[in-house]
Parts: C-alpha cells; sequence; structure tokens
C-alpha cells in the first residue's frame, strides 16, 4: 500500500478539522479526494507530507510509519506534490524550473563537484537528459527556453507538473490541477496523468473539484465532508451514494453525476 491513513484526527485550538479519518492509497493507482470547500483535504494532505502533524492517528508511506516525520524527510521518500497556487521561479526558464524540481536527485556537494569537474559535467548532462524526457512527455519542447512569467496559466499548471515528475516521485500528490483551466487544457492535463499511470508505477493522489474529470479517471475516490470521511470507494458506487449526493445538496446535481466539467 502506497500510502495508508488509519484514525488521523487534527484540531487547531478547538476547531477540529480532521475526525479520526482513514484512508488508503494502493499502488499505481489514481486516488480521487473530493469534498466541499473547507472539508478538509488540504489539511489532510499536510498531514501526510509532513507539514502537519496530527494530535492522533497514524500515517504510513510505502509500508513505513511517518507520523511526526519532517516535510522534507517526507519528500525524501519519494512524495511530490503540485499547489493550488503555482509555486514557480517565474522568472527562470521551464528547462531550469524542471532541474530545480531534481535537487534531490543531484550527487555530490559543490566542493567536490569542482573537485571532480568531469564526473559533475557527466552527472549534469544525466540531469538534463532525465528533464529533456519530461519536458517531451508533457509536450512543451516549445516553451523548454521560455520564462515561466511569460506562459499562460494553463501551461503553469503543466510546468508545476513537470517539477514535482521531475523529483521522480513513487507518490504524486496533485492539488487541483485543473483549476482554471479551459476544457482543452483540462483534457490535456486528464491524459497526462493517465498515461502516467500506464506507463510508470507512480501512484496518484487527485484533489480536483471538477466532478466529470475526477469521475472519469480515477480508480477510487474518497469524499470528506466536515473532516470526516462519508464514502470510500470505486466512482461508480461513490456517485450513487446518498450520503456524497447530500454533501453535496447546494451544488448543481450534475456535479456528482460526473456531467459537469465546471466548478
Ligand atoms: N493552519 C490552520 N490553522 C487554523 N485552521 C486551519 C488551518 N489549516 C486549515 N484550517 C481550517 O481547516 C478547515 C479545513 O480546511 P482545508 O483547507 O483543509 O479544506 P479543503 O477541503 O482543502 O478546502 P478547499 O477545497 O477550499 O481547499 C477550514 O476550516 C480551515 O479554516
Amino acid at each position: 500500500m502506497t500510502l495508508q491513513v488509519t484514525e488521523v484526527t487534527l484540531r487547531f485550538g478547538g476547531l477540529t478539522v480532521l475526525s479520526n479519518v482513514s484512508m488508503n492509497a494502493a499502488a499505481g493507482e489514481i486516488t480521487a479526494l473530493i469534498g466541499p470547500n473547507g472539508a478538509g483535504k488540504s489539511s489532510l494532505i499536510n498531514c501526510v507530507t509532513g507539514f502537519y502533524r496530527p494530535q492522533e492517528g497514524n500515517i504510513s508511506l510505502f509500508g513505513r510509519e511517518t507520523t511526526g516525520l519532517p516535510a522534507h524527510r517526507v519528500a525524501g521518500l519519494g512524495v511530490a506534490r503540485t499547489f493550488q497556487h503555482i509555486e514557480l521561479f517565474q522568472g527562470l526558464s521551464v528547462i531550469d524550473n524542471l532541474m530545480l524540481g531534481r535537487h534531490r536527485h543531484l550527487k555530490g556537494g559543490a566542493l567536490s563537484n569542482g573537485i571532480f569537474y568531469g564526473r559533475s559535467k557527466r552527472e549534469e548532462l544525466r540531469q538534463r537528459a532525465a528533464v529533456e524526457d519530461i519536458v517531451d512527455f508533457l509536450d512543451m519542447p516549445h516553451i523548454r527556453n521560455t520564462p515561466v512569467g511569460l506562459l499562460p496559466y494553463g501551461l503553469q499548471k503543466r510546468v508545476d507538473l513537470g517539477r514535482a515528475l521531475a523529483q521522480e516521485p513513487r507518490l504524486l500528490i496533485l492539488d487541483e490541477p485543473m483549476a482554471g483551466m479551459n476544457v482543452e487544457e483540462k483534457e490535456d492535463m486528464a491524459r497526462y496523468i493517465l498515461e502516467l499511470r500506464q506507463e510508470s508505477a507512480i501512484s496518484v493522489i487527485l484533489i480536483e473539484h471538477d466532478m466529470g474529470v475526477v469521475m472519469d479517471i480515477s480508480d477510487r475516490v474518497s469524499v470528506l465532508d466536515f473532516g470526516r470521511f462519508i464514502a470510500q470507494g470505486p466512482p461508480e458506487q461513490v456517485r450513487a451514494d446518498p450520503a456524497v449526493i447530500a454533501a453535496y445538496i447546494g451544488a448543481p446535481a450534475e456535479a456528482v453525476t460526473g456531467e459537469a466539467t465546471g466548478r
């Protein structure tokens, strides 16, 4: 099992944000994490990635207990994420942003690289080749040298996916990867996520408000509401769950049935 969350409770002062939640994400699958605004999705991800420490419960990644491990140690185990708000170096090119994403894979410090110049040159070429593969995979050769800040928003989200992939994660957490995208950009993003699952052993956790996309591409869906899981299972089962439909009352009916593409 890639991720196992067991009976996690998270409080901020008197506010209980997560209440005794348990969920799994299986290796090589796309697990969607959905729920109304404020349900606790980001908080749960912050617990998994080591940004928050839950007061109760356990978290394990790749079969290893990680509860309370700091964020950089969790990342070092092979967990990468994209953020709701893009966190890229706007003045740097696409390639350079992806190269920075690979820092975990760089061997040797500045001193040893200075002494062993040939070795460090070979190492850089190896890193560049890995980044070029990602640029090709995400159909970005034409923008490889463009400063990220000059790119339209949808392409910046794609670069952000590339930055996360450059870390060669075993678990990739995507926080609203399609927010603010048009239909065509969403279709492209969905295709990349599906291809990742087909072509690599990577596990994906997808937080996304677009129910059409979620129901289309996920293997399993977990639904949070007010800090509790109200349903977990395959998309077709979750979509028909009365508790899920009730939680989404106020949203358009098709938001749960999976026919909508807008938020
Ligand atoms: N650091 C914090 N301090 C205090 N309260 C917090 C903190 N982080 C999250 N919360 C609260 O936890 C609750 C859940 O928020 P969270 O961002 O996890 O929900 P969400 O499901 O990700 O929502 P959205 O879909 O809007 O991103 C909210 O009431 C939020 O105000």
